[in-house]
């Protein structure tokens, strides 16, 4: 083989090694170029500068820049990525200084369940383990999170959540309402009736259990001081009646024993005039001569005369000491009437006073009018809706014609008695007067009414009347009106009554409501 052919052949050959050597460096290249970018995109995030350096390098990489050109970035890069480190040291011992102080924190809450507890304790001994990332103390934050959230929870279940506080408002509106309605129901004397007043306005205000225990306490010191005044002022009638029974009765004694002395003195004087008599009727038989009867009969009429003087005179006496009796009788018995006058008209004012209808034993309208007041009231501080409704019963006449008044009285009590059973607990209904009853519905709009009158209504179309062996259907009429800023509390009535009528007007068995102009 020439020369010449050996030397190209070697220097081809040469050539493919160099190509190969190059394709490897070129294929290697690539590779660790891939790898840094991703490298660079693992690290994403940890450092701003950091990330921006990365992402230039990145670009070089797929550029395919030259390595040497490439070198002074990369010495830079190495810069930041040391000072990056010596960060990352002080972020890891942050970290985990961090989670101990949270665990530790957490431990000092009182009420944490036994197994919560225990998880805690395990935790934070993991967190003590010293480690060279903040990543690893990531599953830990996870852990310490999650017990963070079960301590939450169970202590809301310790301390009450949401619900309770609804039950606690909720117990005390209901015993505000129980306490107003007692009030409505109680009749005092004065003095009592304006610390009365005082308790219905402070059940008005902010409604806290101290506040309520305090309307309680009070209430029940007033009832005891007024129970006390009635007693003691009816012990001291029954004293005064014992006494004024005592002094009548020493008086009857004391008349009767004059009057049996008298009366023995009496018997005494009329022996005496008898004997005068019949003696001078002997002597006169005796007398011989018409000078001598003179004489005696003179004498013996003198002596009658006095007798007779003297009966006179006791009997006097004994007119004279029965009239005094008499007197003194009759002097007690005008104190005694006095006395039960002033004891009559108290309890004639206690009923009067009293807020209760006798005859349905739902409240009467004096009850009705001081609640209508004090709703009226309560509505304007709050700013809250209230209704009122009258409602009278349909040909109500008629039952009394045809069946008589105690059927209307019965029909009346059955009617009170639905009235009242369906209606809410916050709501008040009173008997008016006649057939005619009043509601009043607070915290409620005209269009919230209308469906509880219409089942009223309903209720009562209901039930199943009987009148001498024949079933009577009774129904009943409702006019209803919202209380509004420029009303007062005639102006609403009236509008509620004008309502009733048109429902009367219309046909009866109606619900007609009548908003505010
Ligand atoms: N039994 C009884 N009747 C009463 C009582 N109070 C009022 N009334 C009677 O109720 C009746 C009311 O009659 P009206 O006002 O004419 O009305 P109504 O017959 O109900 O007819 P409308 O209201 O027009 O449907 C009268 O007959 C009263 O005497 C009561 O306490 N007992």
């Amino acid at each position: 083989m020439p020369l010449q052919d050996d030397t190209k052949k070697q220097l081809s050959n040469a050539l493919k090694a160099r190509k190969v050597l190059e394709d490897t460096y070129e294929a290697q290249f690539k590779i660790l170029a891939q790898f840094v970018a991703r490298l660079s995109l693992a690290c994403k995030g940890v450092d701003v500068e950091l990330d921006n350096r990365l992402a230039k390098l990145r670009t070089e990489l797929n550029r395919g820049t030259d390595l040497e050109k490439l070198l002074p970035f990369i010495e830079g890069t190495s810069e930041t990525l040391k000072q990056f480190e010596a960060k990352h040291q002080t972020d890891v011992q942050k970290v985990q200084q961090g989670l101990t102080d949270a665990g530790k924190l957490l431990q000092k809450q009182k009420g944490l369940p036994d197994q919560l507890r225990r998880d805690l304790r395990d935790l934070l001994t993991k967190v003590e383990t010293p480690s060279a990332t903040v990543h690893a103390f990531l599953p830990h934050i996870n852990n310490l999170t999650e017990l963070y959230q079960q301590a939450l929870q169970a202590k809301q279940q310790l301390t009450g959540d949401n619900a309770d506080d609804d039950r606690y408002s909720h117990t005390c509106r209901k015993i505000s309402i129980e306490l107003t309605n007692l009030l409505s129901e109680l009749a005092f004397a004065d003095d009592c009736a304006t610390e009365m007043d005082k308790i219905r306005v402070s059940l008005l205000g902010n409604l806290t259990i101290d506040v309520l225990l305090e309307a309680c306490l009070k209430t029940i010191s007033i009832i005891i001081t007024s129970i006390n005044q009635e007693r003691q002022s009816a012990e001291h009638f029954l004293l005064k009646l014992n006494d004024a029974l005592s002094s009548v009765q020493q008086a009857v004694v004391s008349s009767l024993n004059t009057s049996s002395e008298l009366q023995e003195k009496m018997l005494v004087l009329n022996q005496q005039i008898e004997q005068q008599i019949t003696h001078l009727g002997a002597a006169s038989q005796r007398a011989t001569s018409l000078e001598q009867l003179k004489a005696l009969v003179s004498d013996k009429l003198s002596a009658i005369a006095n007798s007779m003087r003297a009966k006179d005179k006791l009997e006097q006496q004994d007119r004279q000491s029965l009239l005094s009796t008499l007197d003194s009788m009759e002097a007690r018995l005008n104190e005694l009437e006095a006395d039960a006058l002033t004891f009559k008209k108290r309890i004639s004012d206690q009923n009067f006073r009293s807020l209760q209808d006798a005859l349905t034993g739902i409240a009467n309208r004096a009850a009705f009018d001081e609640r209508y007041q004090l709703e009226i009231k309560r509505a304007q501080r709050y700013n809250k809706p209230l209704c009122v409704a009258l409602a009278d019963i349909d040909h109500f006449k008629s039952i009394n014609d045809n069946y008589g008044h105690s059927a209307g009285d019965k029909t009346l009590q059955v009617i009170a008695k639905a009235l009242k059973l369906h209606l809410r607990e916050t709501d008040f209904i009173a008997r008016y007067g006649g057939e005619e009853f009043i509601i009043l519905f607070p915290e409620s709009e005209l269009s919230e009414v209308e469906a509880p009158l219409n089942m009223l209504r309903e209720k009562i179309r209901k039930i199943p009347f009987k009148f001498k062996n024949v079933s009577v259907p009774i129904t009943i009429s409702f006019g209803a009106t919202q209380f509004s800023s420029n009303d007062t509390s005639r102006s609403a009535f009236d509008r509620a009554d004008e309502a009733l009528y048109e429902a009367k007007k219309s046909g009866r068995d109606k619900v007609i409501l009548k908003p505010a102009k």
